[in-house]
């Protein structure tokens, strides 16, 4: 009974805001690796692909694979990228055995995809799924409460999508894809048919972003977050931002305001924004961390709309430039200057950074300290902030 692969690579990678399966693990893109299991699996006959064709197609030919056979464009869902890609198998025989994958699980091994097909050809079995068992606790919780505890005993965490439908193809072909699957499932709920069975997969099958493989450990060089340096592919990323600002006169009635808190003093800094030093060195490390323009470049001084700007609403803006892609790990910033002290307005602009940033207050830290009465800021002419971001992939 012949075996292909069909390898959904068209995802755009929304949540992570870059396509996954295109991800750099240890120089290679993640995608090479998934097409590898089944290159290298002697069951599978031939492999499909769902995305970009010629990229696809290209990555095959540069490794070597000889069992590329084509390539779908995605849909817009990823039913209807299934949809496609069995579109491309109307001449295999009815009685295939069509393994779809998502490309961007990536530490499939060509044992699995043979455990996988062993079980596919078993009698009774309609489909199979990999899958480990559950090892945490499972509880059932609404509005807040819990309900219930599962018996984890029953329990499979699934490590891919739904493998190898026997005969899908036949059923593509005369029915369509959507329609195959809407079949299957409606007589699933008339409890027609055969279970998916589940397959003992492995823990570290997982989803790139996900990998645990105990050879990849953190803090081991080839982890891909460390040897993808410099590149946007990075799974991590820091920032530095530094800034500075003068105090104004005495008695101006300029406001005095730090990480978007109001602090009662005598004199106030000078600049063209509200002049937080706090918050513009939280922007600067979060803008450097996603690699992007320093903070007069979204906000020049030059510009009337950001005279007297609330600085905390520019650090939201620029949150929002950075996008969903990244997540805040944490920030940590730093204010120097001998007068005010601003222990007791600590928890305050931690909370106004981390909702700017989205985040919760525990993920950014400020601290105050003197630079001993040296330089201008132990003169008492100006605040100086600095900060770091730490920045992760989703
Ligand atoms: N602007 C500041 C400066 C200092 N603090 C607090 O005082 C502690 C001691 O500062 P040193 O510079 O003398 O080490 C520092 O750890 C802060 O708790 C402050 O709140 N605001
Ligand atoms: C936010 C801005 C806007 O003019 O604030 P400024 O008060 O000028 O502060 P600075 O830290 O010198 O530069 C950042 C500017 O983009």
């Amino acid at each position: 009974m012949p075996v292909v692969a069909l390898v959904l690579a068209g995802g755009a990678g929304t949540r992570m805001g870059r396509p996954k399966q295109f991800l750099d693990l240890l120089g290679l893109p993640a995608l090479l690796y998934a097409l590898r299991a089944f290159e290298e699996c002697p069951e599978v006959a031939r492999i499909y692909a769902v995305g970009d064709g010629s990229r696809v197609k290209n990555l095959s030919r540069e490794a070597g694979f000889s069992k590329f056979a084509g390539c779908a464009l995605p849909g817009e869902a990823r039913s209807l990228s299934t949809k496609n890609g069995l579109g491309l198998l109307s001449h295999e025989p009815p009685e295939t055995i069509v393994l779809v994958h998502d490309g961007s699980r990536c530490l499939l091994t060509p044992e699995l995809v043979g455990r996988v097909v062993e079980a596919a050809l078993s009698d009774g079995v309609d489909g199979v799924v990999p899958a480990v068992p559950v090892s945490d606790t499972i509880k059932v919780a609404e509005e807040g409460a819990v309900k219930e505890t599962l018996d984890r005993t029953r329990l499979h965490a699934v490590q891919t999508r739904r493998p190898s439908p026997r005969g899908l193809a036949r059923g593509v072909r005369r029915l369509g894809g959507l329609f195959a699957r809407r079949h299957r499932r409606r007589l699933a709920r008339r409890g027609v048919g055969r279970a998916r069975r589940p397959r003992p997969g492995r823990e570290d099958q997982h989803q790139a972003h996900r990998a645990r493989r105990p050879d990849l450990r953190r803090g081991d060089p080839r982890r891909p977050e460390r040897v993808a340096r410099g590149g946007p592919e990075l799974s991590f990323r820091v920032g530095l931002g530094v800034d500075v600002h003068a105090f104004s006169e005495a008695g101006t009635g300029r406001k005095l305001i730090l990480g978007g808190v109001e602090i009662p003093y005598d004199r106030g800094l000078v600049g063209h924004s509200d002049a937080d030093v706090l918050a513009h060195a939280v922007t600067d490390a979060l803008l450097g961390a996603a690699g992007l323009e320093d903070i007069g470049h979204y906000f020049p001084d030059t510009d009337e709309r950001f005279k007297d700007a609330d600085s905390i609403r520019l650090l939201r803006e620029v949150r929002a430039i950075v996008g969903d892609g990244w997540e805040v790990a944490n920030v940590d910033a730093v204010v120097v200057c001998e007068r005010p002290k601003i222990r007791d307005h600590r928890a305050a602009m931690r909370e106004n950074l981390a909702g700017a940033l989205g985040v919760e207050p525990a993920l950014v830290g400020v601290r105050g300290t003197t630079s001993e009465r040296l330089g201008f800021t132990g003169r008492g002419e100006g605040i100086a902030a600095q900060a770091v971001c730490l920045l992760e992939s989703r």
